[in-house]
Parts: structure tokens; C-alpha cells; sequence
């Protein structure tokens, strides 16, 4: 797939010389919706960004007249549904070998300019019509060999000729090269290069030297090993390349295949069949396409992370960025430039050009915000703010920028206890809970371990080497008498454990970390008070993990990872039962 911003220099010659002439503004815009050049009065009234599945309409039908801006079908869910500031716009996509690759569109912000396009709309169609011919002809000619060296085009031939497929991107995730192999692996899996383009590009703003992080779903969406690696040029990171390798042999056993990739569209990636998971699946087919924030809360380790990324995968977002941050883990004075990016200059050290923050990174898909009750007091108001005007500016900038992003957020505090406590703004909290998700405990729904000790089994065949296919009776039923202070991370790492110990080809209650095999029967779960219960448990499990591992840091490091929780969680814990 071509990337129009190769030719930006002449295609803005030739949008602004129509533009005087026809007494109109024009802009061009890419696939992923973003503008690409366009005329002053174009980019102030409605931004860089454009609402993508009104571009993707375009690019499906080839022209399109917007003659009641706000008020259609292609509107809904733009940022400027209620108050467009365009008074009409007619579009047309531009073809190369015949695959649409981006839109010029003619646009008048003016009655007069309305009127004008409205009795005219015929010729000014034919005018656009010309335009992108225009464009296609000038992406032709600079692309023809007569105008390229012949060591880039030997390269680009080699790489064509390659089995694996190659996505070549610059460093703000726009796709500049893709090898046939590519093509055809797209097409197979019915995405278009610019799809993977907004899956990959939040990994491009991790910077570094080595492999650059796969980002969001990308593997489990095109079913096949994945590398990606940054190209650096003069020390100036330039960009990356995403290799799609094919057909490598399975590390998986053919006897153990894996279990089937989720559809786009389902949710079947939660896996549990007890009736507080099928209530909660059910909830979340109802809101998987709304745009409303959705708050989950849980105990550690029960999946909020997963159904967070089950809701996007399940969402009309799918092929749009997944971006999740972390807000417990990352220090107070960065944390603005890491939601709204900075502007060059915004800062000692801020870098060349500045930086787009996660909630760009996210645009036209879904920003998770990961332990929201950790957010810093002095960004709430800042985060609130850009959720009600959904624009943001980056630090050290004065332009406004429109955004597009569906919140998830997810906690395992009651963030009513910190609203209560003023460590968390009550305006917040209301504005984040649109959707409340409260995801039940493991041991709130025992029924659903054996299906996930099963997942989690042939998810571990690969990367233990193990052919174990099945779980014994009584391993299953230790595993169901367990209370799971760790919850589902805490089975899953459990199974995984399990299968490294095991010599058989099933797996047996003898496998089972010392826990969870000693476990004496639960006692039945309506007693009460449970949280003593409860309690009770996790301490001596605690207890029985330090003492194994030993109370240093690497012990208490040990023993987290063997409970499934998180150090920070094991501290809490330690502080709370005071044994420490
Ligand atoms: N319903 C489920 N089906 C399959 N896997 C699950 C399910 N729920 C959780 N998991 C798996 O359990 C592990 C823990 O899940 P996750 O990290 O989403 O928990 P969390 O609630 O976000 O934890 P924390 O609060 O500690 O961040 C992950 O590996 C996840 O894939």
C-alpha cells in the first residue's frame, strides 16, 4: 500500500492551487484518517484527525456528497455529530492499482459556499473526479523507475520476492512500504495494511534499541509469529519494520491443537460458563460498540485486564489501537506527557518534534486506563477535562487536538472508599463509571476452573514442551476446594507450575504447588462472616509461602509469584494482616 504522505509536496501544490481557484477548501486524508495536507481554514475548523469510518465509507464507495454535515448516517459517533462546522463536503477516494488508499475531499465552511456547491454539485464532482486522477498520476510518475535509484528498487524487488511478509513504518506508525507477501497475507486475513499500521503504531512510541514490544492483539489477531524491530538512522530513530513470519512449524504438538483464535466480534475469549460470567458477558455484548467509558473493578488477578481487551477486540474498534497505561506505575511529574504527549521545546530533554501521549496513540480505538484509583489527585481534573471536550493539547502546546478514544479504566480499590477518603475526585469517578463491570472473584464461581485450568493447560503445552492433554479427577477437584486469593493469575500460573513438575500425560493432584494440594476441604461458602474466612485463608497461604521462600526481598518477590499477585499487592496484604 502506497503512503500518500511520500508525496505530500506535490499533492499540497495541487490542493491549494484548486482550492484559489475553485473557491473552496480541500484537504487530502489517509486511510486511518489522517490529514495528509489540507488548506489553513480546513485544518483549524476541523482538526488533523477525521472521523475514520466516514473516510472508510468513502474509500468503500468511491464518492460521497455530505450535503447535511452532522445530521448522517457516515456522522454518527464523530466528535462533531451536533455542531459540524462544515456546511457541505463532497469526497472522493484515490485509487492506485486500484486499491482506495485515501480521500480529497471539497469543503465549504461558508452559506455562500454552500450554495454554490449545491446547485453546481455535478461539476464540482467532475472536478474532484480530476483532482485524484491528478494524484494518482503524480503517485505513478514518482514512483516509475525512471525516478528511483536502482540499488531501492533491486532491494524492493528482493523484498517482494521474500515468503515472509514485510510492513515497513515511519516513526508515527504511517505505513511507507509493504512486500506482495504482505498483500497477500492482508488479504487472506481480510485487513487492510493501514489495520495493522494502527495496531503496531503504539509500539513505535516505545522507543529503543532492541525489538520494539508487539503491541495489543496483533499476534492472536493474524495467528502468527510476529518481530518487530526499529530502524535507526544517524542515532535518529526513523521508524520500524513488522515481519509476519510464514508458515513456521508449530511449537504446538499437532495431537494439542490450540484452542481457536477469537472472531472479531465475539467475545469468547472470556472463558467461563458459571452464571455471574454468562451475566457478565451478556452485559458486555450490550456495550462492546458504545463508546461510553466502562469502569471494571475486581480483585487483583480476576481478569480486568482481559475483559478490558476482550471489550475492544469484541468492539467495531477492533483494527483501531488498543492502548493500555499503567497509572501505578508511572511517576507524578510524567505522567501528563505521557496521557497528552508534549510539543518540542516543552521541556529539558523533551525530544525533536515532541511526542504524542497515549490518549493520540489511541485514537479511533480504545485507551485502558490500568489501576485509575493509583492516579495521581493533581491529573484528575486534567483527565476530566479532556473526557468531556474529548480534545486535548499536548504540554508545552497551544493547538487543540480533537481525539476519538473509548475509555475502559479498571481498579481493585473501592474508589467509592477513595472519593469517601478525597483521594480520588468524586466528579471523576462518576464520569468514568458510565458502565460499571464489577468481575466476581475466582472462588465467588469454582465452577469456572475446570474450563480455565484447561485453557491455561493448552495455552502452557508450547512453552513447557509437555504433551499433557488432560487434568486428572482429583487434581480438579483440589484445584475447585481452593479459595484463590490470586484469583484467575493465580490458577493460571498454578497449571503452569503443575506441568513443569508433572512426568505423566495427564496432569495430577501431585503436581500441584504445596497450597493448593494440602488445601483442607473449604468450608461452605455461605458462612459467615466470610471476609474472616477469607482472611484466614489468604494469611496462611501467606504465611506458608514466606516460610517456604523467606521473608527478604527476592522471598517476598517468590512468594508473589507463586501466590499470583503482584509485590504490591503482597505488601499490601503483609501491611493489613501485620505480618510483616
Ligand atoms: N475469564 C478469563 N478467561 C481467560 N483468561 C483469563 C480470564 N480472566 C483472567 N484471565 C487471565 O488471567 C490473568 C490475569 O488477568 P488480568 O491481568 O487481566 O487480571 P487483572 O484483574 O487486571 O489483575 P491486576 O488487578 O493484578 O492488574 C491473565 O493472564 C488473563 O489472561
Amino acid at each position: 500500500m502506497v503512503s500518500l504522505d511520500l508525496f505530500k509536496p506535490a499533492i499540497e501544490k495541487v490542493i491549494t492551487g484548486f482550492s484559489d481557484i475553485l473557491n473552496v477548501d480541500a484537504a487530502v486524508i489517509n486511510g486511518n484518517g489522517q490529514l495528509v495536507t489540507s488548506t489553513e481554514r480546513y485544518l483549524k475548523q476541523k482538526g488533523a484527525l477525521v472521523h475514520v469510518p466516514s473516510i472508510e465509507l468513502v474509500l468503500s464507495q468511491g464518492q460521497y456528497l455530505v450535503d447535511k454535515p452532522g445530521a448522517m448516517d457516515m456522522c454518527t459517533g464523530c466528535r462533531f455529530s451536533t455542531h459540524c462546522p462544515a456546511k457541505v463536503e463532497l469526497l472522493s477516494s484515490i485509487k492506485v492499482a486500484n486499491q482506495p488508499i485515501g480521500v480529497v475531499s471539497l469543503t465549504s465552511f461558508t452559506k455562500e459556499g454552500q450554495n454554490r456547491l449545491s446547485k453546481n454539485t455535478e461539476k464540482y464532482q467532475q472536478i474532484l473526479t480530476e483532482i485524484t486522477e491528478m494524484i494518482t498520476t503524480i503517485i505513478h510518475l514518482e514512483r516509475s523507475p525512471s525516478s528511483r535509484e536502482p540499488y531501492s528498487l533491486l532491494l524492493e524487488e528482493t523484498l517482494h520476492a521474500a515468503c515472509d511478509a514485510y510492513l515497513t513504518f515511519d516513526r508515527n506508525g504511517k505505513l511507507a512500504f509493504h512486500n506482495a507477501a504482505a498483500d497477500s497475507y492482508l488479504r487472506k486475513h481480510h485487513l487492510q495494511p493501514d489495520d495493522l499500521s494502527r495496531m503496531f503504531s503504539p509500539s513505535l512510541a516505545v522507543e529503543g534499541d532492541g525489538p520494539l514490544p508487539i503491541a495489543n492483539c496483533l499476534g492472536d489477531k493474524l495467528g502468527a509469529p510476529i518481530e518487530a524491530s526499529p530502524i535507526i538512522v544517524d542515532n535518529q530513530f526513523v521508524g520500524g519494520v513488522l515481519k509476519i513470519v510464514a508458515d513456521r512449524p508449530q511449537a504446538v504438538p499437532a495431537a494439542f491443537p490450540r484452542p481457536a483464535l477469537p472472531n472479531r466480534g465475539s467475545l469468547d475469549k472470556i472463558i467461563g460458563t458459571s452464571p455471574a460470567v454468562n451475566a457478565l458477558k451478556q452485559k458486555t455484548e450490550k456495550i462492546k460498540n458504545s463508546s461510553s467509558t466502562v469502569l471494571i473493578t475486581g480483585e487483583t488477578g480476576t481478569g480486568k485486564g482481559h475483559l478490558a481487551r476482550a471489550i475492544h477486540e469484541a468492539s467495531n474498534r477492533a483494527y483501531q489501537p488498543f492502548v493500555a497505561i499503567n497509572c501505578a506505575s508511572i511517576p507524578e511529574n510524567l505522567f501528563e506527557s505521557e496521557l497528552f504527549g508534549y510539543e518540542e521545546g516543552a521541556f529539558t530533554g523533551a525530544k525533536k518534534g515532541g511526542k504524542p501521549g497515549r490518549f493520540e496513540l489511541a485514537h479511533g480505538g480504545t485507551l485502558f486506563l490500568d489501576e485509575i484509583g493509583d492516579m495521581p489527585l493533581a491529573i484528575q481534573p486534567k483527565l476530566l477535562r479532556v473526557l468531556q471536550e474529548m480534545t486535548l493539547e499536548r504540554v508545552g502546546g497551544t493547538r487543540s487536538i480533537p481525539i476519538d478514544v473509548r475509555i475502559i479504566a479498571a481498579t481493585n480499590h473501592d474508589l467509592e472508599e477513595l472519593v469517601a477518603q478525597k483521594k480520588f475526585r468524586a466528579d471523576l469517578y462518576y464520569r468514568l463509571g458510565v458502565i460499571p463491570i464489577a468481575i466476581p472473584s475466582l472462588r465467588e464461581r469454582l465452577e469456572d476452573v475446570p474450563l480455565l485450568a484447561e485453557s491455561f493447560l493448552h495455552k502452557c503445552v508450547g512453552k513447557t514442551g509437555k504433551a499433557i492433554h488432560a487434568i486428572s479427577h482429583e487434581a480438579l477437584e483440589r484445584l475447585q476446594r481452593y479459595t484463590w486469593p490470586g484469583n484467575v493469575r493465580e490458577l493460571e500460573n498454578a497449571i503452569e507450575y503443575a506441568m513443569n513438575m508433572e512426568s505423566e500425560d495427564v496432569l495430577t493432584a501431585d503436581s500441584l504447588p504445596d497450597r493448593i494440594r494440602m488445601q483442607q476441604t473449604v468450608p461452605a461458602v455461605q458462612a459467615s462472616p466470610i471476609k474472616a474466612k477469607l482472611a484466614d485463608v489468604q494469611i496462611e497461604a501467606i504465611r506458608q509461602a514466606l516460610q517456604k521462600h523467606g521473608s527478604d526481598l527476592k522471598g517476598k518477590q517468590e512468594v508473589a509469584r507463586e501466590l499470583g499477585i503482584g509485590i504490591r499487592t503482597l505488601y499490601r496484604k503483609l501491611k493489613a494482616y501485620q505480618l510483616t
